[in-house]
């Protein structure tokens, strides 16, 4: 039998966790916060807390006020003081809150909703800033004023001051700053920062520093009205994105959700952006500010926006830089989807000419977008734009006019049967662009109409072939002009009459001659060696020109019995047949060309001086 006195032997005895707060300080320095001037936004945050708790005890005889006053004592390093009256602390508040690390009066339920606070840390990131924390509080529930002054090292002094020693509740935070942090204590700094967090924040906040002097938050930012349904406030909102935000919006856009109880506006970009690229938006939880990132909030199609966001029931983590994932979240996300996704359908209906100037700027986002939504692809559709061999056109006009959908996939073959298609009267999509074929592949479908893919090749074998027409011979003549271009020559009919060549380039593969080669001298042991290169192929550039007998000049050169000239007069067309069809010449047909000119320059003054002579 174990007795009492050995059980409590085994059970050890009770200790009390220890907290390195030095240790802290460097945790939330290095790896929750990005930046030390988030100080700023504990305060601020601190200071409106206050200010609701005491509202929410049915106080409302005050002018709620948040002043941040910097102080510089003979040179030494400024102080900074930071004020509210709000609700204060009583002594045994300052112990139970202030001096315990996780410790929050605001973490019950339903404090939650009023409160931007919740996690008892925020006010440890003045120390990375300051070397200790002093704070002087006046509790709106009466008793002594109290002063705290804590060190970086976890210790902390506190006294009681005699009865209205401070006067009205509230609460001033006095920072001292380092060699390493008076930066952050500039007048111009602390202003910023002030705005940068508080800019929409309810209550006023001021900033002084000796004659210096700015209300912050002065401003009535209209997009919050605008978002709530205030649409004669559109004017006013796209002002405030050219004067604050730099940019001539093409649109603004309200945004407003349920889930998550967001408002907002939707700037839309006067410029395209790249697919995936991210945008810096304002993000505000509880007017404050959280961050520039709305990732978690935008659907990633939305990057041809920019936005300003307030949000009223999402969560923040730890460093307040971003939401927590939760339903209410995404809720928030699929209805912001939703509503930039009704703008652009609603464009459609209500505002064509504006969703075309959308497109012209966002078509990436814009065919993302109708690439895997059949609704929103069948309302915009029409309104997209193609490069065509017959010009750029709507895809509306272009199966008006075509009963068949024809796309190339490759640019070069692009450039090569634009001439080929027109002569067939038909005009064919340069579809090399992202989303281009999925959208036509849908739009085939949806809409039932033929799809082509169609190639430059495949269209020259069409041509009406004449070659077996007694023309042999003279297909080996040319032939064997342009047999060191590594051009086979055949000759069609085709229209138009006028053009006498075409060329058609193309990419084949190619089983490896050498490969053949090898295994003709190769024993046993190298032959199955080989074998197993047996798929090995290399692209090989073919280069096919088509002579148009329907074209004069074409008929004219049956009859040059003159080598040389019969010779040149093939190369000329070969080299024209580049520059009409746009291929890139290489230095071979460069040089062809000067060549070729040369000559015809040549013969050209012969004759003309046999004219003479004659
Ligand atoms: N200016 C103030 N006036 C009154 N009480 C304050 C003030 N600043 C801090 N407190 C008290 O100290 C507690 C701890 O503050 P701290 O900033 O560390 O955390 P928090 O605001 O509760 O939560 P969070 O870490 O999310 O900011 C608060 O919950 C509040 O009770």
């Amino acid at each position: 039998m174990v007795s009492g006195g050995a059980s409590s032997m085994l059970r050890g005895m009770e200790h009390a966790f220890k907290v390195d707060l030095r240790g802290m300080i460097d945790l939330l320095s290095n790896h929750l916060y990005s930046d030390p001037s988030v100080f700023i936004r504990e305060l601020l945050q601190n200071g409106v807390d206050a200010i609701t708790a005491r509202r929410q005890r049915g106080d409302s005889l005050f002018e709620p006020s948040l002043t941040a006053r910097v102080h510089h004592v003979d040179g030494a390093l400024p102080t900074l003081e930071f004020a509210d009256n709000g609700v204060g602390l009583t002594e045994a508040e300052v112990h139970e809150f202030l001096a315990t690390i996780g410790r929050s009066s605001k973490r019950l339920d339903e404090a939650r909703d009023s409160f931007l606070g919740q996690f008892g840390i925020g006010l440890l990131s003045c120390f990375m800033v300051s070397g200790e924390i002093e704070v002087l509080t006046q509790s709106a529930s009466g008793g002594a004023p109290v002063r705290w002054l804590a060190q970086a090292d976890g210790t902390y002094t506190l006294e009681t001051l005699p009865s209205g020693a401070v006067g009205t509740p509230g609460t001033t935070v006095r920072l001292r700053a380092r060699e390493d942090t008076d930066f952050y204590f500039e007048y111009d700094e602390l202003r910023e920062a002030l705005a940068n967090y508080g800019r929409i924040l309810p209550y006023p906040i001021h900033v002084t520093d000796g004659e210096q002097y700015d209300h912050v938050n002065a401003e009535r930012l209209a997009w919050l009205d605008f978002a709530d349904g205030d649409a004669s406030k559109r004017e006013e909102v796209l002002a405030y994105a050219r004067t604050a935000l730099n940019m001539e919006a093409l649109d603004a856009v309200p945004l407003r959700t349920e889930d998550g109880s967001v408002r907002g506006v939707a700037f839309v970009l006067p410029y395209s952006t790249q697919s995936g690229s991210r945008q810096w938006h304002q993000v505000y939880l509880k007017r404050m500010l959280l961050g520039h990132d709305a990732r978690n909030l935008l659907p990633d199609w939305a990057f041809f926006v920019r936005c300003l966001l307030n949000v009223d029931g999402l969560h923040p983590t730890a460093s307040r830089e971003s939401f927590y994932e939760d339903d209410a979240l995404t809720g928030a996300r699929a209805s912001l989807d939703a509503q930039l996704r009704a703008y652009i359908e609603g464009l459609a209906q209500q505002d064509p000419a504006r969703l075309e100037a959308l497109i012209a700027l966002h078509h990436l986002p814009i065919k993302a977008l109708a690439s895997e939504n059949d609704e929103f692809f069948r309302l915009l559709a029409h309104a997209f734009e193609f490069e065509t061999s017959t010009g750029r056109m709507k895809l509306g006009a272009y199966v008006a006019r075509e009963p068949v959908i024809r796309m190339v996939t490759n640019l070069d073959q692009f450039r090569q049967i634009a001439q080929v298609a027109s002569a067939y009267g038909h005009s064919v999509i340069n579809a090399v662009y992202t989303y281009d074929v999925p959208l036509l592949r849908r739009y085939a479908a949806l809409f039932g109409r033929a799809l082509e893919e169609v190639d430059a090749q495949s269209y020259a074998l069409a041509l009406e072939d004449v070659s077996a027409a007694g023309l042999e011979g003279f297909v080996a003549r040319a032939n064997a002009a342009l047999e060191a271009f590594g051009c086979v020559v055949s000759v069609k009919r085709f229209e138009p009459a006028d053009l006498p060549a075409l060329l058609i380039v193309t990419e084949e593969q190619r089983q490896r001659d050498d490969l053949d080669a090898a295994r003709e001298v190769a024993d046993e042991l190298f032959t199955d060696l080989l074998d197993e290169y047996e798929g090995a192929y290399e692209e090989v550039r073919v280069t096919r020109l088509h002579l148009n007998l329907n074209h004069a000049l074409v008929q004219d050169l049956l009859h040059v019995q003159d080598a040389a000239v019969f010779g040149r007069l093939v190369q000329m067309l070969y080299v024209q047949a580049h520059l009409l069809g746009h291929h890139p010449m290489r230095g071979q047909e460069l040089a062809l060309l000067g060549d070729g000119l040369s000559d015809m320059m040549r013969w050209g003054l012969r004759a003309a001086q046999m004219n003479i002579l004659n």
